[in-house]
């Protein structure tokens, strides 16, 4: 992993600082990494936003934003003194009045002192992104140091992606750009590369000669909250599969890059991104599912359907599912599909990676069970590593073979906390190292291959299946997975 330095002092504006995703990650993460010592005491963060707040409103409503987080538990009175102390809020409107600017750039003092940072967060609909840069550079707030922080889904297509990064290119340099991917930072996530590029074992088998088929599933059994609005204009597809679980994909199937470098690790995710088949056509039909989830009982509560979620019209076609198969078009991976799928209001929450390894060529324990055994790399929640293999059951006569389990639980293995996504991320952009975030060619490519599948979904005839909220997502995917024999991973069964 990349080695950080020590901290300085940074001048952190969040534009969206009230929103969702600040209260929700940003702030808890920022608070975790003061606690944890890895703020500099000079580091301050100005949240922007339209709405007036005070800087005690502010403080008030990130005090329980830290307390709300189930990563704090309990916080320290002392560390959230200090770090409520760092927080203040500007009132700017992008696009609309334009005298928000000047209060941020008194706030700010012209240009940072030496030895101080400057970083920009764009927690805002992506569409703004542009205009906010520009006001930033005609307040005179950009310095070729600063950094600029960028949220995904970025755009809502190939064309709007390439505006926003033409807009945002024009002010900071690629070099000065951080895209986020949270799931880039979640532990497991790096773990999966230390696993296959750290160890000699499992390189010779990853490819299509030793692997079947790949599951990677990320499984929510929230639903959409009070982001109605967004996921109207969004949906699983654009929320979810563009940018995560492509990222996912990415990491599994890359070459070996030439060193745990930026622009090396950048390179090889873009030519898997490059090298995945265009879902057109008929595809789209064949090799895709979408669903929405309907009313129904989650964890044992009920839960409303996504069309009555407040914030939105009570018809539309948006979805809260999506299952895809996806295929490498390489050497390593010809034939080898990919199984993409992710919903909300599912049975259960976990996102994992799961290898599927082919039979042995040929067994030679006629009538015992056979199976090439499974890597399941586990994300959330319980990070760990599983692999499954075939052992025989204890016991004379016949001989009877069993998938068995090899744990690695993380938890349970390193006494160390596994860090937020979100403060790993901010972490490495106070620290200027952009390795775990998307390359402006990476973002475009992967839109590259999402629009077709998008615009087919137009059609009547592909509108979303409903699936109950709290069951495995719409028979649609299985039937999807099922044509060929396969089925969704679960727990493996004795057999
Ligand atoms: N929420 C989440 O879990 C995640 C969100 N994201 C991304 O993060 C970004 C923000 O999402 P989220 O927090 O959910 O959105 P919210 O709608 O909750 O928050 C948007 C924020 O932007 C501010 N804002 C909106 N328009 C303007 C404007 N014209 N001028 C100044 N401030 C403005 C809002 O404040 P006000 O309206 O008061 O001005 C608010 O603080 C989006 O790109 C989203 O895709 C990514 C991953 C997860
Ligand atoms: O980016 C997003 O991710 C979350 C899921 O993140 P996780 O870390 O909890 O797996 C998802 O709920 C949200 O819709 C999406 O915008």
């Amino acid at each position: 992993m990349p080695q950080q330095s020590a901290p300085r002092p940074t001048d952190l504006v969040v534009f969206g600082g009230t929103g969702d995703l600040s209260m929700r990650k940003l702030l808890p993460s920022l608070y975790l990494l003061d606690r944890d010592g890895h703020l500099d005491p000079g580091t301050r963060v100005i949240a922007v936003s339209r709405d007036g707040l005070t800087d005690a409103d502010l403080r008030g409503k990130a005090e329980a934003a830290v307390q709300g987080h189930r990563a704090v538990r309990v916080a320290e009175p002392a560390v959230l003194r200090r770090f409520l102390g760092r927080l203040s809020h500007i009132t700017v409107d992008v696009g609309g009045d334009a005298s928000g600017w000047a209060d941020l750039a008194a706030s700010l003092a012209g240009p940072p002192e030496p030895g101080r940072d400057r970083v920009f967060y764009l927690a805002v609909p992506p569409m703004i992104s542009g205009a906010i840069c520009r006001g930033l550079a005609d307040a005179g707030l950009v310095t070729p140091d600063s950094r600029v922080v960028m949220e995904k889904p970025l755009g809502r297509d190939l064309a709007s992606a390439r505006a926003v990064n033409a807009e945002v290119g024009e002010i900071f340099s690629e070099e000065q750009t951080y895209r986020i991917d949270h799931y880039l930072g979640k532990e497991t996530v790096q773990n999966l590369l230390v696993l296959r590029f750290a160890n000699v074992f499992l390189e010779p088998l990853w490819n299509s000669r030793w692997i079947d088929h790949v599951q990677i599933t990320a499984a929510e059994t929230v639903g959409v909250g009070g982001r109605r609005g967004y996921y109207d204009t969004a949906g699983a597809m654009r929320d979810m599969v563009q940018n995560h679980l492509l990222q996912l994909l990415c990491l599994t199937a890359m070459e070996p890059p030439a060193s745990y470098g930026r622009e090396a690790v950048r390179d090889e995710k873009l030519k898997v991104l490059q090298a995945l088949e265009p879902l057109t056509g008929d595809r789209v039909r064949q090799d895709t599912a979408r669903g929405r989830y309907g009313r129904g009982t989650v964890q044992g509560s009920e839960v409303l359907g996504y069309l009555e979620e407040p914030g939105g019209p009570a018809d539309g076609t948006t979805e809260t599912y999506v299952a895809l198969r996806a295929e490498i078009a390489n050497w390593r991976w010809a034939g080898v599909p990919f199984y993409l799928r992710t919903g909300k209001r599912m049975d259960r929450a976990r996102s994992e990676i799961v290898v599927r390894f082919r039979d042995v060529p040929h067994t030679i324990f006629p009538g015992a069970a056979t199976g090439g055994g499974s890597l399941v790399i586990r994300l959330q929640p319980d990070e760990g590593i599983h692999l499954t293999m075939l052992a025989k059951v204890p016991g004379a006569g016949a001989l009877r073979l069993r998938p068995v389990p090899l744990e690695l639980s993380f938890a349970d293995t390193f006494a160390t906390r596994s860090p937020e996504a979100y403060e790993r991320l901010l972490m490495d952009v106070l620290a200027a190292d952009s390795t775990l975030f998307m390359r402006r060619d990476e973002v475009e490519a992967a839109w590259r291959w999402t629009d077709p599948v998008i615009a087919a979904w137009a059609d009547p005839d592909l509108v979303p299946e409903t699936y109950p909220a709290g069951s495995a997502g719409p028979a649609g995917a299985d039937r999807l997975i099922g044509r060929t024999g396969r089925t969704w991973y679960e727990e493996e069964q004795p057999r």
